[in-house]
């Protein structure tokens, strides 16, 4: 049997009587696109921070290329190469794209920011996020100050600053969000190619990108796991139309 490079176990999280994580159980195989979805406030980032490493569940077990890896931060986390796309607040919009990606690269090797300039005259540094941000689309925006860069190309520096790392896994949250029909058809046929790289665990309310990508779907509901399958299965599973794509009948 394929070993999961991702495995969460009987995680539970709670703040104070809010159930946000029930017994949750999901893997990420290699090679595999697998969504969460669910309704607002079911408790997917509570569960991705949980696998980031920002939040500690409550009880259970994250593991990580066979490893137990409940008990370490988010740096350890990435450095063994668990991948998360970067939030636009960690983009500083007074650096070029190439500078950000630069930036990424060197926290992750733990690097003290005093040393940027340094190692931005690094060669193998700079060539390893000139490369992501080309792998993304970015190659002719390295010179832009992120502050400058359209929405869209916002969320594709923040692909890029997790591509830099070379991830084992890829950890995406609504890399969809605010991108307009023709962003999020580019940002589709991205993540199709991403895939082959590292396997993918994508939270996205676009449900349109959620068919055309994923090979399995969970669904989060008041914070359990309802369903678990494949697009067709979650499509005409009558729970999950009740909880959740009932919502928006169209998109069925
Ligand atoms: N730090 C916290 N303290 C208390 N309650 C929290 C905390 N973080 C999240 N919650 C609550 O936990 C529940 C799950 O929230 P979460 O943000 O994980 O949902 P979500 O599925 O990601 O929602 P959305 O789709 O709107 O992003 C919500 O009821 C939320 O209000």
């Amino acid at each position: 049997m394929t070993e999961p490079v991702l495995e969460i176990r009987h995680v539970h999280k709670n703040f104070g009587a809010l159930r946000a994580s029930h017994d949750i159980n999901l893997t990420l195989l290699p090679g595999e696109i697998h969504a969460l979805i669910g309704p607002n406030g079911a408790g997917k980032s509570t569960l991705i921070k949980q696998i980031a490493g920002n939040l500690r569940p409550d009880a259970g077990e994250i593991r990580f290329l066979g490893q137990d890896v409940t008990e370490l931060d988010t740096v350890s986390r990435a450095r063994m190469g668990l991948g998360r796309s970067f939030q636009i607040s960690s983009v500083i919009p007074e650096f070029t794209v190439l500078q950000n990606v630069v930036l990424a690269l060197q926290g992750a090797q733990g690097t003290s920011y005093h040393f940027f300039r340094a190692v931005l005259k690094d060669r193998e540094t700079t060539a390893k996020a000139r490369e992501a941000a080309e792998r993304v689309g970015l190659g002719d925006r390295l010179a832009v100050w992120a502050q400058d860069l359209s929405h869209g190309e916002r969320r594709k520096l923040e692909i890029a600053m997790a591509l830099a790392l070379e991830p084992k896994a890829f950890l995406l949250d609504e890399p969809m969000a605010g991108m307009g029909t023709e962003g999020a058809a580019e940002m589709t046929r991205f993540l199709d190619q991403l895939r082959h790289e590292a396997p993918i665990l994508l939270v996205e309310h676009d449900m349109d990108a959620v068919f055309s990508l994923a090979d399995r779907i969970s669904v989060l509901d008041y914070g359990e796991i309802i369903a678990t399958g494949t697009v067709e299965e979650i499509r005409t599973n009558p729970e999950v139309r009740r909880a959740y794509l009932g919502e928006d009948e169209e998109a069925v």
